[in-house]
């Protein structure tokens, strides 16, 4: 099962304006696998999100999914073959409630045309799975930050996805929801969804994750086994300054 490459990115550069982003990046993706990428801030990491969701062009390389490249495909068409994101900014819309935000995911994301009752299964099987069916008719606007990252969870997996992007989702969470959290991911995981997660909170990535990516400076400095890649020379030089909750 996790022979099968799902998400193959192949020398992808990013530049803004002079300033190069991401250098040379290779990345493979299997199905079924659960990889975490780590770094220190600004290596580069949202930003290869970016690229592989389709909100970013790359300035070169090539991205394939089974197979075939997705480069020219915008990220609404990426998101209709499976790939789902959530992002560290939770961006909701604003002037709808939980549930309609969640309707709206579910609706775009399923590529074909759905039953309004097949709809609203997906966004409650969605909301139930971020905890988030109690608060389902609050507006959005009313969310704090914590259910804000909820909701941006509820609204990946109602575009029932194959791979999902998980930008920082433990940021901010008690230890509790942190479990709470990676217990969730570890069900999707075991539902045959594809995960991979930027993460700085460790231990809690480490419960989940069968593969570890570094990055620093734009660039893959370490990937591989998470015990592996953690004992790396240059990966803990990467880190020395900044502070990793382990
Ligand atoms: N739109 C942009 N224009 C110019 N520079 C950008 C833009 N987006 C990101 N950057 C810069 O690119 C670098 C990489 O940013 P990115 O957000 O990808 O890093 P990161 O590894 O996700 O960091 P963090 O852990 O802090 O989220 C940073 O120096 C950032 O300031």
């Amino acid at each position: 099962m996790r022979n099968t490459c799902l998400i193959n990115a192949k020398g992808i550069n990013k530049y803004f304006g002079a300033f190069q982003v991401l250098a040379d990046v290779d990345l493979e993706v299997h199905k079924g696998e659960a990889v975490g990428i780590v770094g220190p801030n600004g290596a580069g990491k949202t930003t290869l999100f970016g690229v592989l969701a389709g909100a970013l062009d790359p300035s070169s390389g090539d991205i394939q999914l089974g197979g075939n490249s997705i480069l020219k495909h915008d990220s609404a068409r990426r998101c209709r073959l499976g790939i789902a994101r959530t992002h560290q900014i939770p961006r909701p819309f604003l002037g709808m409630s939980v549930f309609e935000n969640v309707m709206v995911a579910a609706n775009f994301g399923s590529g074909r045309k759905l039953t309004k009752t097949k709809i609203e299964c997906l966004a409650i099987d969605a909301l139930e799975k971020a905890g988030m069916t109690a608060i389902a008719n609050r507006p959005a606007t009313s969310l704090g930050l914590l259910d804000r990252k909820r909701l941006e969870l509820a609204r990946a997996l109602a575009t029932s996805p194959d791979i999902l992007l998980l930008d920082e989702i433990g940021g901010g969470l008690t230890e509790a929801e942190l479990q709470q959290l990676v217990s969730l991911i570890l069900e999707l995981k075991q539902d045959g969804i594809t995960v991979v997660w930027i993460e700085h909170i460790l231990h809690a990535l480490l419960k989940v994750i069968d593969r570890l990516v570094c990055m620093d400076s734009g660039q893959v400095i370490a990937q591989g086994l998470p015990k592996e890649v953690m004992a790396d020379k240059q990966v803990m030089q990467a880190y020395l300054g900044s502070e990793v909750a382990q």
